[in-house]
C-alpha cells in the first residue's frame, strides 16, 4: 500500500505517521507542509528519528503524489480538502479526508456550520464511523472521517436509539477533550498558563460537531434527532470523555439497555464494554484505538447515562481513519492498530 499524507505536520497527521510506522502493508511515500516544505519530518518530529527519513513536499506537487500513491490521507483544516479530493480522484485514487468537509449528506448543512461553500457536492462520499456503516465503508472512493467528539458521542448513544429505547428529544452530550482536539496551531486559548488548572465549556449550542451526531442519530432513529451537545476543554494532552444523557422510554428495563449495548458491539474489537456501572477513563485509551462504553441506568429519574471514552488523535482521527483504509483495501481491519494503551 503507497500511502500520502497532506498536512503531515499537523497532530493528526503526525498520528498517521506513528500508526502507519507498524502497518506491515503500509509504506508512506510522499507528506506535504506548506510551512515547511523541503523540510525532514525529523526535524518538524525528532521522535521519528531512525524510523521516517522523508522531505516534506508541498501540495502542489499533489498531482505527482496522487500518481505515487494507492491512497491519500487528508489532515488539513476544514474547507482544504474539496480541491485536492478532485485532483486525487481524478486520478483514480482513493481518499480518506479526516477533516469536516465530506462528512454531511446535506451540503447544505455543511454550509450552514462551517461557513464554507462546498464545492463537491456530487461527491458520494461514505461516512466513516467503521463500526457502524462496514459495509459502505468496503466500497468507499472518498471517505469522510468522523471528528473526535461525534466518534465518543454516536458510539455511545446509536445502540439506545436504534433500539428505540429512548426518547430522542432528550439527549444530552457532555463532552471533555484534551487539548491536542484544537491541533497543533497557536492560540492564546491553549496557552499553558490558560488552558492549565481550567477547565470550561465553549461553544455551547453551537458546536460544529452537533449537526454531525444529530445526522448519524438520526439514521437511525424514526425522527429527526435534535440534542444539546456542550464541549469542554480539560487540561490534558489526549482524550475525550463523553457523558450522554437520555430518557427512557416507558417500560424500559435496565436488562433491555444491556442487551441493546451487548448485541451492538459484543464482536467489535475497538469497542471495549465495561458493562452496567462502568466508568470509563481516557487513561485507559490513551494512544490506542480503543473506545471504552459504560452505561448506568438511574430509576429515580428514568434516565440512562452512557460514558464512553476515546484518545481523540486515534479513534477520534488517525486510528480510525487507518482503520476505514483496512476495510476499503480488503485488509484484516486490526492491521496497525494492536497498540497497547499507554497508561502511564
Ligand atoms: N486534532 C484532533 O483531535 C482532530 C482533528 N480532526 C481534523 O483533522 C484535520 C487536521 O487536524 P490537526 O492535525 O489537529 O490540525 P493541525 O493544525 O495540527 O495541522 C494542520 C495541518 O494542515 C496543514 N495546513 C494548514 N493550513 C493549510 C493550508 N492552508 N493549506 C495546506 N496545508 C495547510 C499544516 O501544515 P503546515 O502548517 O506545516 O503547512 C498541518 O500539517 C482538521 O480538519 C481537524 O478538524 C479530526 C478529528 C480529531
Ligand atoms: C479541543 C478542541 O478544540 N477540539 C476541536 C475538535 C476537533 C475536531 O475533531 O474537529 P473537526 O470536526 O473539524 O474534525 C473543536 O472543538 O473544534
Amino acid at each position: 500500500m503507497k500511502i500520502s499524507i497532506c498536512g503531515a505536520t499537523g497532530y493528526t497527521g503526525e498520528e498517521l505517521l506513528r500508526i502507519l510506522a507498524s502497518h506491515p502493508q503500509a509504506e508512506v511515500v510522499h507528506i506535504t507542509s506548506e510551512n515547511q516544505t523541503g523540510a525532514d519530518i525529523n526535524s518538524v518530529y525528532p521522535h521519528f528519528g531512525h524510523i521516517y527519513h522523508q522531505t516534506l513536499t508541498s501540495m502542489e506537487q499533489l498531482d505527482v503524489v496522487a500518481k505515487d500513491s494507492d491512497v491519500v490521507f487528508i489532515a488539513l483544516p476544514h474547507g482544504h480538502a474539496m480541491d485536492a479530493v478532485k485532483t486525487i480522484t481524478g486520478h483514480g485514487k482513493k481518499v480518506i479526508d479526516l477533516g469536516a468537509d465530506y462528512r454531511f449528506a446535506d451540503t447544505s448543512v455543511y454550509e450552514k456550520w462551517y461557513k464554507v461553500p462546498h464545492t463537491h457536492k456530487d461527491a458520494n462520499a461514505v461516512y466513516g464511523l467503521t463500526e457502524l456503516f462496514r459495509e459502505k465503508v468496503k466500497h468507499a472512493k472518498i471517505l469522510a472521517n468522523p471528528g473526535c467528539y461525534t466518534t465518543a458521542s454516536i458510539l455511545a448513544l446509536t445502540p439506545l436509539v436504534k433500539n428505540g429505547l429512548v426518547a430522542t428529544d432528550s439527549i444530552i452530550v457532555d463532552a471533555k477533550s484534551g487539548i491536542s482536539g484544537a491541533g497543533r496551531g497557536l492560540n492564546q486559548t491553549y496557552h499553558y498558563a490558560e488552558a492549565t488548572e481550567n477547565l470550561k465549556a465553549y461553544n455551547i449550542g453551537g458546536h460544529r460537531h452537533t449537526p454531525e451526531i444529530e445526522q448519524a442519530l438520526s439514521e437511525f432513529a424514526s425522527n429527526e434527532v435534535v440534542i444539546n451537545f456542550t464541549p469542554h476543554l480539560i487540561p490534558m494532552v489526549r482524550g475525550i470523555l463523553a457523558t450522554c444523557y437520555a430518557n427512557l422510554k416507558p417500560g424500559v428495563s435496565a436488562e433491555q439497555v444491556d442487551d441493546a449495548f451487548v448485541s451492538h458491539y459484543d464482536s467489535e474489537y475497538f469497542i471495549r464494554l465495561l458493562g452496567r456501572g462502568g466508568y470509563p477513563a481516557t487513561k485507559n485509551t490513551r494512544g490506542s484505538n480503543f473506545c471504552d462504553i459504560g452505561w448506568h441506568v438511574d430509576k429515580r429519574t428514568g434516565r440512562v447515562i452512557v460514558v464512553s471514552a476515546l484518545d481523540n488523535l486515534v479513534k477520534g482521527a488517525a486510528g480510525q481513519a487507518v482503520q476505514n483504509m483496512n476495510v476499503m483495501f480488503g485488509m484484516d481491519e486490526l492491521t496497525g492498530l494492536t497498540q497497547v494503551p499507554l497508561y502511564l
